[in-house]
């Protein structure tokens, strides 16, 4: 029995990214995905779009919906306040072995929280388990028939305020066609969306940012 692609990749980086250096994990990421074998991390055109939502919205607490390598988790994690909290979940604990060991090579494991489970049983728990209260930003990139039920979650369960931030991967391809229709025709949320390649490739996809508004 061979390996699986997320081990492949972890191996590549532990080779051949700098130890402690996140950024050099990332990149690392990037050249394996693009030059060896394709693999659904946000990528580095998307992950720049990520970027600059995390530094204009200044997250105290972020959560991650969908946590596979732990590419956008670093992204994320490397821009955030000290002091700020940043929660992961992964549903697959094969996946979330590697992340954590990801996260290692970056050094970063004391920065991120990760969660083995699905989201829809988790996030009904973070406020007791976390004492978390609100989050200030979500990054929706898991299953895509998960982002409209879990961001109605998010509201059911009080976890979001006014100018809490949803940023979407992949709402052109694969696509979210049900939670593209709802944040943007909600007067709950303004919504606006940033066109993009799917990661590695020449396809049209694009991300979406949508402020609740309360
Ligand atoms: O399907 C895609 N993503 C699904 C991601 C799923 C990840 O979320 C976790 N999870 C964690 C908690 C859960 O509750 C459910 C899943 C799964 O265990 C997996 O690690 C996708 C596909 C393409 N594509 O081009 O085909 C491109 C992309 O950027 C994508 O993100
Ligand atoms: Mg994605």
């Amino acid at each position: 029995s061979g390996t699986t692609r997320p081990v492949r990749i972890l191996k590549y980086v532990q080779r051949c990214a700098n130890s402690g250096d996140v950024l050099s994990v990332i990149s690392a990421i990037d050249a394996y995905c693009s030059k060896v074998e394709w693999a659904m991390n946000v990528g580095d055109e998307k992950g720049a779009i990520l970027d600059a939502v995390v530094l204009e919205t200044r997250p105290r607490y972020v959560l991650e919906l969908g946590t596979y390598c732990g590419y956008s988790t670093l992204r994320i994690a490397h821009l955030l306040a000290p002091g700020a909290r940043l929660i992961t979940l992964e549903m697959n604990p094969h996946y979330a072995q590697v992340a954590i060991e990801m996260f290692r090579h970056a050094g970063l494991d004391a920065q991120v929280e990760l969660l083995v489970g699905s989201s829809s049983a988790l996030i009904p728990q973070l406020r007791k388990k976390l004492d978390i209260e609100k989050f200030d930003l979500v990054f929706i990139d898991h299953w895509k028939v998960s982002y409209l039920p879990d961001t109605k979650l998010l509201e059911e369960c009080g976890l979001l305020k006014a100018g809490s931030v949803l940023l979407a991967d992949n709402v052109t391809c694969p696509g979210a066609p049900d939670y593209l229709q709802y944040v943007r025709n909600s007067p709950r949320y303004q919504s606006q969306y940033f066109p993009a390649r799917l990661e590695y490739l020449q396809v049209e996809d694009g991300v979406e940012k949508s402020v609740f508004l309360g």
